[in-house]
């Protein structure tokens, strides 16, 4: 029998062989990425005309140009559905290699069954039966970290099963009341990324620096309909015809405060990315090292917008004393983001990122996978070479949660995304006016507003066998 000796074996990352003398460092990381988003889209300025908003606050202030919002045949099983489907057939995976799926994700349509589990039946009706049968599968909640959440633990499942696969699948729709701060920062859509040793697009680093505290900054909670609301029925809605007692119920859209989610967004991320120096055992101005900085983006401009303090408390200079108390304290922050220097820093660290954002919106859980597509999709369409570059990350969960970690580019990137074409795709996005956009998000629209075509689509949802009310069916339209 071969017993391994713990004290040889560096749990942080994989070493292989064990012998002192041939020691071979396995990277870890994205092999493989796709995407599916709603295709259908607002304007922002239409929003704001509507809205009574000046349209340069959404598009100069927030970077804000278009929101996309599901069909009436899309829902987050669709778009996870879709961009795993693209994933396996444009880098031809075989299934049966595939140990795990595990997805991100705040928008569950089932309090019991998960996405994934919706996934795995999708996929074999597509790919071949029991093709995922020993495939382990579970959604990760956690607001827009959920994804992050899912990356780590397959990331640490492949380091110590090198010759494991493992994919990661973020879907959400970002759906916010009518008339709310929030309804501008909406969106929809997944990303699907295959996680293996040795992958071509980027290897992640050991040091995974986390900061958490429990807040009520953004939430979906359940909500009491009471009896007298049930007998009036304001809204008119048929299905409160059958109810007869008081009942809880989940809506999509979140509670939240817009201004102190920000704050707990500045407050999470500043301790994670201060711990993660710690972690790396570094005084050095750790953001210098990074060539692109990937952000959690609910909309295109909030990285720009949160990362100024932390640009300001760990330049080189000491833009800013560290005393977080002081009275001036806000006010040096924001004097230094409007900032010159800082403002090329932007440009060139963080704006590649936001680019897919200000088309898309809010896609919650994958908003940060999105920001790494984008960088990756603009220097490919540029013609830029970045392999060897490092790229930190910096995510965030409402309630709440920042993960800070870091990556290299690998030398294969490119051809590892020959065929993603983000940008090309999203100018295929269908314009809607206002009225059509009110009708879906009141759920009033019942005709898709575009053909499907060589997607997966919303088939329908059982009304009435008994032990199947609610149960959701999905079909491949060619
Ligand atoms: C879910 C999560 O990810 S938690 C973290 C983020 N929170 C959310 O996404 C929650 C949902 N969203 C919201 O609540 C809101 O949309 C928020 C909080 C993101 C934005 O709130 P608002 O009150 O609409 O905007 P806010 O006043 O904060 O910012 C507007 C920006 O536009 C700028 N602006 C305003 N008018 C103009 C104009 N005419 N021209 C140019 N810029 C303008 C402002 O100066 C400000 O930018 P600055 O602070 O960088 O200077």
């Amino acid at each position: 029998m071969n017993f391994i000796d713990r004290k040889q074996v560096n749990f942080n990352s994989i070493i292989l062989p064990l012998s002192a003398s041939k020691k071979i460092r396995m990277k870890t990381g994205i092999d493989a990425i796709s995407f599916d988003v709603a295709n259908i889209h607002l304007p922002i300025k239409t929003l704001a005309t509507a809205r009574n908003i000046e349209p340069e606050k959404l598009e100069k202030g927030l970077g804000l140009i278009k929101m996309t919002l599901p069909d009436v045949h899309q829902d987050a099983v669709v778009f996870g559905a879709n961009a795993l489907t693209k994933l396996i057939t444009e880098n031809q995976i075989n299934l049966n290699e595939i140990s795990r799926i595990y997805v991100g994700t705040e928008s569950g349509i089932d309090s019991s069954k998960p996405i994934s589990s919706f996934l795995i039946s999708l996929m074999e009706q597509k790919f071949g039966e029991d093709t995922l049968a020993e495939c382990d599968v579970v959604d990760f909640t956690f607001a827009c970290i959920g994804g992050v959440d899912a990356l780590q633990n397959c990331i640490d499942f492949v380091k110590l099963n090198p010759a494991k696969k493992a994919i990661v699948v973020t879907t959400d729709f970002a759906k916010y009341d009518l008339n709310s701060t929030g309804e501008y920062t909406q969106g929809a859509g997944a990303l699907a990324m295959l996680v293996t040793s040795n992958p071509r697009i980027i290897a992640f680093d050991e040091n995974w620096a986390t900061s958490t505290k429990g807040v009520f900054d953004f939430f979906k909670p359940y909500r009491t309909i009471t009896k007298e609301a049930i007998t009036q029925n304001e809204n008119n809605d048929p299905w409160f015809d059958n109810l007869e007692a008081e009942i809880e119920i989940h809506k999509d859209q979140p509670v939240f405060d817009g201004q102190y989610s920000n704050q707990c967004y500045m407050d999470r991320t500043r301790n994670a990315y201060f711990s993660f120096k710690k972690l790396k055992n570094t005084t050095e101005t750790l953001y210098n090292s990074w060539n692109s900085i990937i952000m959690h983006l609910p909309y295109s401009f909030q990285g720009r917008r949160m990362l100024s303090e932390i640009y300001a408390l760990d330049h080189a200079d000491k833009i800013i004393s560290e005393n977080i108390e002081s009275a001036d304290y806000q006010s040096k922050i924001k004097e230094v983001g409007k900032s010159d220097e800082y403002k090329k820093f932007v440009t060139e660290k963080l704006q590649p990122a936001e680019l897919a954002s200000s088309l898309i919106g809010n896609l919650y859980t994958g908003s940060i996978f999105m920001g790494l597509l984008s960088t990756l999709a603009h220097y490919y369409d540029t013609k830029q070479e970045i392999s060897g570059t490092t790229f930190g990350f910096l995510a965030y969960g409402s309630g709440s949660k920042s993960k800070v970690f870091e990556g290299t580019i690998q030398a294969e990137w490119q051809s590892a995304l020959a065929k993603t074409k983000l940008f090309e795709n999203l100018k295929e996005s269908v314009e809607i006016d206002f009225k059509t956009y009110e009708s879906l998000h009141k759920k009033e629209q019942k005709e898709s507003i575009r053909t499907p075509k060589n997607e997966w689509v919303l088939d329908r949802i059982e009304k009435e066998i008994p032990n199947l009310i609610g149960a959701r069916y999905y079909k491949w339209v060619e």
